[in-house]
């Protein structure tokens, strides 16, 4: 019967819902359709199902595709020109002159397929963002198929996109004009930090975010340095001033949020506010440990991000869901601190929860969209599997990542990307290296 015929059935060994109660189901199939998972069964049920592709993952844990929470995708062509620097040096003395140098447009179209190359063979399917040239990111969202959170950038000085923060505001809005029928690219907007930003700028961006119904996307507490000269400027530490100016609040997405005490967290909780974790990151730039455990048990919701891959230097969502468990746990010298499951948690339902899209990503439930991953664990470095759980969070790397959905569409098949070709992207980027190292880089 036409009725019953699925787009794709999909068995799988293991399912990690994300759902209630930790649930991982064993030998169930998800049947999509319309980009939707419309059943999930018994594998024995599913014999009886017509679908135009049937797949059988026998080997494979299926789950929920990862969220970055925080990145700057272009960044890519930046990948390794500055390492082991603290954040102000590393901003300051490299990044911003390297980015006036390079970015345009086909600069963060470039970056940014590669990035999503990158990020949709390690299994990330969403990717929350920040930059410049909005329009060349969003395109490279169209031409990837992942979900993309494009983020206006908006700072009190000069780049190559904007003159000041009213020029900012005014090209994202104009920007996003164009990518507003698109299902999944989202404008939000993204001031800056709380040492590139005024409160006036930060005003505007709380009511403008109000009339547009947009996200705020900004870096907060991410090294000591920001809150002792915050706190030396203006006699109150960056989240009170944020706080005053009506910043916090479930808008908000706060990137890195390192150096918080008990009163922040309580702040953070009270607020509704959600926090990007990149903990890789604030590793290599040595900016610190984030209260993970105190803020979860707080009940602030915390996603897991990249940062950029000059900071990071890999877009590896597996990696990052990884550190963030271990890093919780030296930490707070408590190994219960973020548990595996957990850690999966923050990697996909909190990030969608983050961007008010709960109810349509983030776990593997009847009607909500197909954004799935499978995860090959028959290799070596996965047997034997006892805990799907356990080696997807410790064990599993990205190159074990097999197939990738967004939307029931297959964007990674068996390793191979569908839409991106990635020898094409390999010569860009190639191109970029002569261009950077010609023009210093
Ligand atoms: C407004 S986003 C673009 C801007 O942010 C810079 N950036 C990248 N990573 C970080 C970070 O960890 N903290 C602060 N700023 C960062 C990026 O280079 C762009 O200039
Ligand atoms: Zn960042």
């Amino acid at each position: 019967m036409v009725q019953n015929k699925y787009d794709t059935i999909i068995n799988a060994r293991w399912i990690i819902t994300v759902e209630a109660d930790n649930e991982v189901l064993e030998n169930h199939a998800i049947a999509i359709r319309d980009g939707k998972i419309e059943a999930i069964v018994p594998a024995s049920q599913a014999a009886g199902l017509e679908a135009r592709e049937v797949l059988r993952l026998d080997r494979h844990v299926v789950m929920p595709g990862l969220i970055n929470l925080h990145g700057h995708s272009a960044m890519t062509l930046l990948r390794g020109l500055a390492d082991d620097k603290a954040l102000m040096d590393w901003l300051t003395q490299y990044i911003w002159p390297a980015e006036g140098r390079h970015v345009r447009d086909d600069f963060v179209f470039d970056g940014a397929c590669l990035a999503m190359a990158e990020m949709l063979r390690g299994g990330t399917t969403l990717i929350n963002d920040m930059y410049f040239f909005h329009g060349a990111m969003a395109r490279a969202g169209l031409a990837s198929g992942m979900r993309t959170f494009v983020g206006c950038s908006i700072l009190e000085f000069p780049t190559n996109y904007g003159a000041n923060a009213d020029d900012y505001i005014t090209r994202a809005l104009d920007e996003r004009r164009e990518f507003l029928g698109e299902e999944r690219i989202t404008f939000t907007l993204a001031p800056h930090a709380p040492y590139t930003v005024s409160d006036d700028t930060f005003r505007k961006v709380v009511t403008l975010a109000e009339q547009e119904d947009m996200l705020i996307h900004c870096h907060i507490h991410e090294t000591a340095h920001e809150v002792e000269t915050g706190l030396k400027e203006t006699g109150v530490r960056p989240l009170a001033r944020l706080k005053e100016l009506g910043l916090l609040s479930p808008r908000l997405i706060a990137a890195h949020m390192v150096h918080l005490n008990e009163a922040e967290i309580a702040l953070a909780a009270r607020h509704g506010l959600s926090i990007a974790h990149n903990p890789t990151s604030n590793m290599k730039l040595a900016s610190g440990i984030a209260p993970v455990k105190a803020l979860l048990e707080a009940g602030v919701n915390v996603g897991v991000g990249t940062d950029g891959a000059a900071s990071n230097n890999k877009l590896d969502m597996l990696a990052e869901t990884r550190m963030g468990a271990l890093l919780a746990k030296v930490g707070t010298l408590d190994p219960t601190a973020v548990p595996a499951y957990t850690a999966i948690r923050m990697a996909t339902i909190n990030g969608a929860r983050a961007l008010g899209i709960d109810d349509k990503v983030g776990s593997v439930a009847q009607g909500k969209m197909a954004d799935l991953i499978a995860i090959d664990l028959s290799s070596p470095e996965t047997a034997p599997a006892f805990d799907p759980v356990s080696h997807v969070v410790y064990a599993a790397g990205r190159e074990q990542v097999s197939h990738v959905w967004v939307q029931g569409e297959a964007l990674l098949r068996d390793r191979t990307l569908t839409r991106l070709d990635e020898e094409a992207l390999l010569a860009r980027a190639e191109d970029w290296r002569h261009r950077i190292l010609a023009r210093g880089e």
